[in-house]
């Protein structure tokens, strides 16, 4: 077993909507090398899901919900760390050397780092690791442009993950990608996902030498780059960004949803920040995995076991200025309406029309 670090490294995983965090952490965990590690997850969103996805619950595996970690949860995030270095003090939950935490997509990663210097408590225990970014080959341009949140979790990288340019078509905007991540931050390692296939060393090794020139100053942390200034306070980020669940308790017919959820992107593709669920498809034992982040529907994944074991479908909605309550009464026409004919009603199109 690893010695017992003075301090114990809290390192984050950040990366915009979709753009891999839970993917990146699942395949990680799985890596001996990370066995002493807690993990805390963020969502943005009614319920969580990426604990599932990352196939680990146990004592040392914390969901920090309803909410974004560096606004309302903040609070909770100082608490669940205070109460896994007490667990561990009694030894109630195995000797963790190293904290990772997965924060929402949209969580500005300053006030973060900021909580783990600023609790009286916290800053005797526990330090700020290394920043992993994760970046969407295919999206990822046009959320730094659109998303101050995105520029943010890109600025204050120690290591940018690039994912997903398997699925980049023209190499040119990845080029433009990559150029536009060294005018946030020439000094970050830059990792390729699936090429460089990153090992755990790789991204949480303990080398933090890098930020602790780029970021400290008087106030706490910043980072100070031609094209942008961020400070540690939090900004006022994601106001028109809100979130909605669907649940619905009897099989889903998979052709109708795949027209359904086709005809919300070609209409909202942009504001459709994100789409994530676990489905129970006619037809199939098993629970189904979707994911989409706006125009981009990943294949889906069949999943093992159904989570709590409960046989439902659950999806959750980041939208970005849409009307959640159309969009929810569209899909429940939908649904609701039976899938025989896999077809949406012409009430739904209508509200995703209008939403
Ligand atoms: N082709 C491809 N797909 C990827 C890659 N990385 C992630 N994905 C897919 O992208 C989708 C979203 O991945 P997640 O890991 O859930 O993304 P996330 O950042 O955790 O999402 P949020 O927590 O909702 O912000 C999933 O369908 C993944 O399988 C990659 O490098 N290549």
């Amino acid at each position: 077993m690893a010695e017992m670090p003075a301090f114990t490294p809290v390192h984050l995983l950040t990366g915009f909507l979709g753009s891999g965090k839970t993917t990146l952490l699942k395949r990680l965990l799985a890596d001996p090398a990370l066995a002493d590690t807690a993990v805390l997850i963020n969502e943005f969103g009614e319920i969580g899901l990426d604990h599932h996805l990352v196939e680990r619950i146990d004592d040392t595996m914390v969901l920090l919900q309803s909410g974004c970690v560096c606004c309302t949860v903040r609070g909770e995030l100082a608490d669940a760390l205070r109460e896994l270095h007490s667990k561990r003090e009694r030894g109630l939950v195995p000797p963790f050397t190293r904290v990772i935490i997965e924060s929402t997509g949209l969580a500005d990663p300053f006030p973060v780092l900021s909580t783990l210097k600023s609790d009286p408590v916290l800053r005797h225990h526990f330090r700020a690791g290394t920043v992993v970014t994760t970046v969407d080959a295919v999206n990822g341009l046009a959320q730094l442009d659109t998303y101050v949140e995105s520029t943010r979790q890109a600025a204050i990288a120690d290591r940018l993950v690039i994912t997903k340019a398997d699925l980049c078509e023209d190499k040119a905007d990845l080029s433009r990608l990559l150029s536009r991540l060294t005018e946030f931050n020439p000094d970050a390692q830059r990792i390729m996902a699936g090429s460089d296939d990153p090992d755990a060393d790789a991204l949480f090794g303990d080398d933090v030498a890098q930020r602790a020139t780029k970021l400290q100053s008087p106030s706490g942390f910043y980072c100070d780059t031609p094209t942008l200034r961020v400070t540690a306070e939090g900004v006022a980020l994601h106001t028109a960004i809100s979130s909605f669940v669907v649940t619905v308790d009897r099989p889903i017919d998979w052709t109708g949803f795949g027209i359904w959820l086709t005809m919300l992107l070609n209409r909202h593709g942009e504001r459709v920040l994100r789409v994530k669920g676990i489905l129970d498809l006619v037809g199939e034992d098993r629970p189904v995995a979707v994911h989409g982040v706006q125009y981009l529907v990943h294949p889906p994944v069949h999943l093992d076991a159904w989570p709590l074991g409960e046989r439902v479908s659950r999806l959750v909605f980041i939208v970005d200025g849409l009307d959640a309550n159309l969009l929810k009464r569209s899909f429940n026409a939908f649904a609701l309406a039976g899938n025989s004919n896999a077809r949406p009603q012409p009430e739904a199109a209508a509200q995703i029309r209008n939403a």
